[in-house]
């Protein structure tokens, strides 16, 4: 069936061409030019720009890959993707594929020198941070895109190297294997492949268990691309989606939940491009594939229950953050780990003791020198806490220093916070990532040198570690001391905070550890549970500061 489909010769039916193509240049004169090979907005670079251009810069992904009708796969689910990371997408159609839930009815492959055309159109006009590659259907479009992309050079290139479609139909020819290999591959920044296409580009070898797809990993990345992740979502008695990712020196096991559901129709594409959109905002390589994971498992999460088709797989709703919360698709509040440095985490308790509402202790926090705020109530109840969260952020804002919440996800939310802080009893960060997007912080608490290494692959931005000294504020808590403070720290690629009966007397003693990612202290009843809690900051404040000052 799969050959027969693909084929097919593309033909335009209209009695005349639909559009004749060498005019563009006459009729729009200059919008061939050569882009810049620099994607930086340098000013030398801003010079020659049309003054039209000289506005924001978008992140901008280019898919290279093939149209489904169905709007599950392809084309369709590039766009929806980057359009629910945020990110602008512009298209290249290497192929028109008639598909639905049942499979794939037919396939029209674009001609070769049309991608050309489409290929120069796009990436000599439109400042591309990051092209995609999905159904590139034979060696031929390999090659033309090659050699666009020598003319028209990108900040990355992510390959996803699809070759069957998941009911089964052959989308490429046999001999596009040697031009992924051989040509497309070595100027990848990633490459994507799930285990069928894996086993293919490594002539058939078999791979069944987690161990044979780190093999397989290692092997691609002799093909030349900085990157490989084999994605095993196709793993056999497996409860979970594990994806293994090779950076040319260390391999990693990434680990998500596997989402029970008939509607994963679509799932390598959009893995690829959320890749592509992170990349094209900036962000580091395995943070890149982290956020994509967080985001499809979400989406299918999300859209398990949708019935639509008739065949054995569904898609699933790209842009269920639209449904959700408004909150999630805003931009990345980059996390500043200096934040960190007089970090101070509420106890209305103990405000109520002296007599005072919870925003006039978090504004004295701030006048005092508190760089960050943890709203931590155990007891209050949820509209109480959305209020004096709401009411808090109207405070922090103005000073702008990020307001956290302790434990509850949904308060951040409904506050629009600036992130959630949460326990090793509470829920896991890589689903407060997944259900806060990639815009919010998340700290999560860790005692030991495992529950750091888990913080950072679910995607946290920071570890608060303690307790350090023992303290009444967290009863039953555990002590680490200055030792088990150092032996995290060292351990951890993520930045530090202390937190566990820290105060004026001893905050010194715990920077005095010498550790660089260790950037402050925690601290509750040393402001809250005090009279004065601006004098208490600023006294803090000034003790950090001489310790800072003394070692850096
Ligand atoms: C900065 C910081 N570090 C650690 C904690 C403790 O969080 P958790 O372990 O979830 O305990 P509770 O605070 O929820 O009792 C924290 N809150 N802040
Ligand atoms: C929330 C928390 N997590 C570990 S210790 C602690 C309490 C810290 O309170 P204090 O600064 O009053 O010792
Ligand atoms: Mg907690």
């Amino acid at each position: 069936m799969a050959s027969t489909l693909f084929f097919q010769p593309f033909v335009l039916s209209s009695p005349t061409p639909l559009v004749s193509f060498s005019p563009i240049r006459a009729i729009l004169p200059g919008c061939l030019s050569p882009r810049r090979r620099s994607v930086s907005l340098s000013t030398t670079a801003m010079a020659d720009k049309p003054t039209s251009a000289m506005g924001t810069k978008l992140p901008h992904v280019l898919t290279v890959a093939g149209s489904d009708s169905g709007g599950g796969a392809g084309i369709q689910a590039d766009i929806k993707a980057c359009g629910a990371m945020g990110v602008y997408c512009s298209s290249v159609i290497t192929a028109v594929t008639a598909q639905n839930t049942v499979g794939v009815q037919g396939v029209h492959p674009v001609p070769e020198k049309f991608i050309e055309k489409q290929l120069e159109s796009v990436l000599s006009d439109m400042d591309v941070d990051v092209v995609k590659t999905g159904m590139l259907p034979s060696l031929g479009v390999i090659k033309v895109l090659c050699e666009s992309l020598k003319r028209f050079p990108v900040k990355a290139l992510v390959v996803d190297p699809v070759m069957v479609s998941t009911s089964g139909d052959t989308l490429s020819a046999p001999s596009t294997l040697s031009g992924y290999r051989d040509e497309l591959f070595r100027m990848a920044d990633i490459v994507t492949p799930n285990l069928k296409e894996a086993s293919a580009l490594l002539g058939g070898m078999q791979l069944q268990a987690v161990s044979d797809m780190s093999l397989a990993a290692k092997s691609i990345h002799k093909f030349g691309p900085k990157n490989v992740l084999v994605k095993g979502g196709d793993l056999s008695g497996s409860t979970e989606a594990v994806d293994i990712f090779f950076d040319g020196e260390t391999l990693y096991e990434l680990r998500g939940s596997r989402v029970q559901t008939r509607n994963t129709h679509g799932t390598g594409c959009t893995l690829a491009s959320c890749i592509a959109a992170e990349l094209a905002k900036g962000h580091p390589m395995l943070q890149a594939v982290k956020a994509a994971k967080a985001f499809l498992e979400s989406a299918l999460h999300y859209s398990k229950d949708i019935a639509m088709g008739s065949g054995p797989q569904g898609p699933f709703d790209h842009l269920f953050r639209l449904k959700s919360s408004p909150y999630n698709v805003e931009p990345r509040l980059k996390f500043n780990p200096d934040d960190l440095f007089l970090y101070a985490v509420t106890d209305s308790g103990m405000n109520r003791k002296w007599g005072r509402p919870m925003t006039d202790a978090v504004e004295a926090a701030i006048k005092g020198g508190a760089t960050i705020i943890q709203l931590r109530e155990k007891e209050m109840k949820t509209q109480e806490f959305i209020q004096t969260a709401k009411a808090c952020m109207e405070v922090c804002q103005p000073h702008k220093i990020p307001l956290l919440i302790n434990d509850r996800v949904d308060v951040a939310l409904a506050c629009n916070a600036d992130g959630v802080h949460v326990g090793q009893s509470d829920m896991q960060a890589h689903t407060v990532r997944a259900l806060l997007g990639p815009g919010k912080i998340i700290g999560v608490s860790c005692k030991t040198v495992a529950q750091a290494e888990k913080a950072w692959m679910d995607g946290a931005d920071y570890i608060g570690c303690g307790g350090v000294f023992p303290t009444n504020t967290k009863k039953d808590n555990i002590t680490i001391g200055l030792e088990g403070l150092k032996e995290i720290c060292l351990a951890s690629k993520l930045p530090v905070v202390a937190i566990g009966g820290i105060g004026i007397g001893n905050a010194n003693l715990v920077m005095e550890i010498g550790m660089k990612n260790l950037k402050g202290v925690a601290v509750v009843s040393a402001l809250f549970d005090k009279e004065n809690v601006e004098g208490e900051a600023r006294k803090l404040r000034s003790v950090l500061e001489r310790v800072f000052c003394s070692v850096s």
